[in-house]
């Protein structure tokens, strides 16, 4: 499986693109979350909305689902496809009727169904996308009263989205085997919302070696070296996982 970062910014960054995440195996192309700088950076990337296979969905915010109504109408009036959306069956309403609806809804189009082909997951149940892709849902915290999901992707890759630190599925994943951590890094503490930095340099040092640190802030060049055991995942660049 090849990931490759699309952004590697912060909701707030302006040196690097919205975290979002291009997933190739053999017989798929996901995309996760689709922020709202995810359709020019696809773009500079080289590649085009009508190569994606689908698009999983972590949460409702603007850097994980702001592309989605540039995506759904370059799809329908462009490509002329309905695009596959993975998305937690809690999020799909919302999806909708606080975010989508007011750009995307005209006449006899008025469901986010017209858009896209959507995909309901549920917590906790592998879901396989293609025979190579499996993915889980895992309910986490990052917002108080909102639901986000972080992903386990074939069984031993780890992607956390948006959470608060929560040392004890990390350690408990580790423990299952997953040898793999994308993780979301506020680099100045408190995190609030997020995990610090100061929080994962808590973690064991053989857990630090299996993390690499994601959606950071534009100050991320003052922390090379102070990473701990922790590596820095650089947008644009492929990294292959078993
Ligand atoms: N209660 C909140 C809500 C939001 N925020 C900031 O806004 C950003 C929205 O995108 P994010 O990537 O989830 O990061 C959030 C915080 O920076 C925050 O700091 N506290
Ligand atoms: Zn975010
Ligand atoms: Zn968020």
């Amino acid at each position: 499986m090849k990931i490759t970062m699309i952004g590697t910014g912060n909701a707030f960054a302006k040196a690097y693109y919205n975290n979002n995440a291009l997933v190739e195996t053999e017989h798929m192309k996901l995309l996760i979350d689709c922020g709202i700088t995810l359709p020019y950076a696809l773009y500079q990337s080289g590649k085009t909305f009508d190569e994606l296979d689908g698009i999983l969905i972590s949460h409702i915010h603007a850097d994980h689902i702001g592309g989605l109504e540039e995506l759904a109408f370059q799809m329908m009036y462009t490509y002329h496809r309905k695009p596959v959306l993975y998305i937690a069956e809690s999020l799909i309403e919302p999806l909708w009727s606080q975010s989508l609806q007011g750009g995307l809804a005209q006449g006899e189009l008025n469901s986010i169904d017209c858009f896209f082909h959507v995909v309901a997951l549920q917590p906790d149940v592998d879901v396989q996308l293609a025979e190579d892709l499996k993915v889980r849902l895992l309910k986490t915290d990052h917002i108080p009263g909102k639901d986000s999901f972080s992903f386990l992707i074939n069984d031993h890759f780890f992607y956390s989205a948006d959470m608060v630190f929560n040392p004890r599925l990390l350690l408990e994943l580790q423990e299952a085997g997953v040898h793999t951590f994308y993780h979301d890094c506020q680099l100045e503490s408190p995190g609030v919302v997020h995990t610090s930095l100061e929080q994962l340099l808590t973690l064991p040092l053989e857990l630090q070696r299996k993390i690499k640190l994601m959606h950071y802030g534009d100050t991320i060049g003052n922390y090379i070296g102070k990473t701990g055991e922790m590596t820095i995942v650089e947008q644009g660049k492929p990294s292959i996982i078993e």
